[in-house]
């Protein structure tokens, strides 16, 4: 059985109004998927699809039994009222997290160069370290399955090189990664697979030269396969 099973019929954010239709795909362990698209495509109306955030959903998301997932969102969300180690022992406390797990917080939170922040409250942080306190939040559940959507925004080069090892890292200990990027030189670079959502519905899904063939990408480029063209016809 794959880690993630995506067979959905139509979803939307109000009854009946379909926003993405038949959009269906399987995640891995040990693999990381791109999802690409343009503006409004549907790539973050997928994420919350799968996340049930959605009031319709028709068809299905499985989860293989037993696995857990981690979602870092585009615009990272924090409680006013805690500072970013009260989050990591919040999440600590809710999903019965040991000792193990805070430790290794704090060893990504000293990556990020985080470590002598954790005592502040997140919104006085610059985006880009707020970011990365949502990575490392997502990180430090050792999650089976991770959705990121837009990990690179705010981030410095460090930073962006940083994570991209992390995600090497979390592949070879068995985490599925789905993650929705315009990012595309990197996404082509990293990804093992690809989909690309284009009015609401799968363009084209699968390795690299499948997706480039199905798009007619002759130049070998994912730009290629995103249809960004206003062709004014409105
Ligand atoms: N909360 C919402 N309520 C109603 N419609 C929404 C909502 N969020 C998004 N949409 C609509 O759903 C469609 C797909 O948007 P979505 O956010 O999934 O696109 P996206 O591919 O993630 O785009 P982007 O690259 O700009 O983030 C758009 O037409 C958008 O207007």
């Amino acid at each position: 059985m794959s880690l993630l099973t995506v067979d959905i019929d139509e979803a939307g954010y109000k009854l009946q109004e379909a926003v993405i239709s038949h959009v269906a795909f399987k995640l891995e362990r040990s693999s990381l998927t791109g999802m690409i698209g343009a503006n409004g495509a549907g790539k973050s109306t997928t994420i919350k699809a799968i996340l049930q955030e959605l009031p319709f959903v028709e068809g299905h998301v499985v989860r293989e039994e037993g696995t857990s997932y981690s979602y870092i969102p585009e615009r990272p969300i924090y409680y006013d009222e805690l500072t970013l180690w009260e989050h990591f022992e919040f999440v600590a406390a809710v999903e019965q997290l040991g000792e193990g797990h805070l430790l290794y917080a704090k060893s990504l939170l000293k990556k990020f160069r985080l470590a002598d922040r954790i005592h502040e409250f997140p919104a006085t942080f610059s985006k880009g370290m707020q970011q990365k306190g949502m990575i490392a939040l997502a990180l430090f559940t050792k999650p089976d399955l991770l959705i990121i959507d837009e990990p690179f925004m705010g981030l410095d080069p460090g930073s962006t090189k940083m994570l991209l090892d992390m995600l090497d890292e979390e592949k070879e200990k068995g985490t599925g990664i789905l993650m929705c990027t315009h990012i595309l030189d990197t996404a082509q670079r990293v990804c093992d697979s690809f989909i690309v959502i284009e009015q609401g519905t799968v363009k084209a899904c699968g390795r690299l030269n499948e997706v480039l063939a199905k798009c007619g990408a002759e130049d070998g480029s994912l730009y290629s396969c995103i249809d960004t063209v206003d062709d004014g016809d409105e």
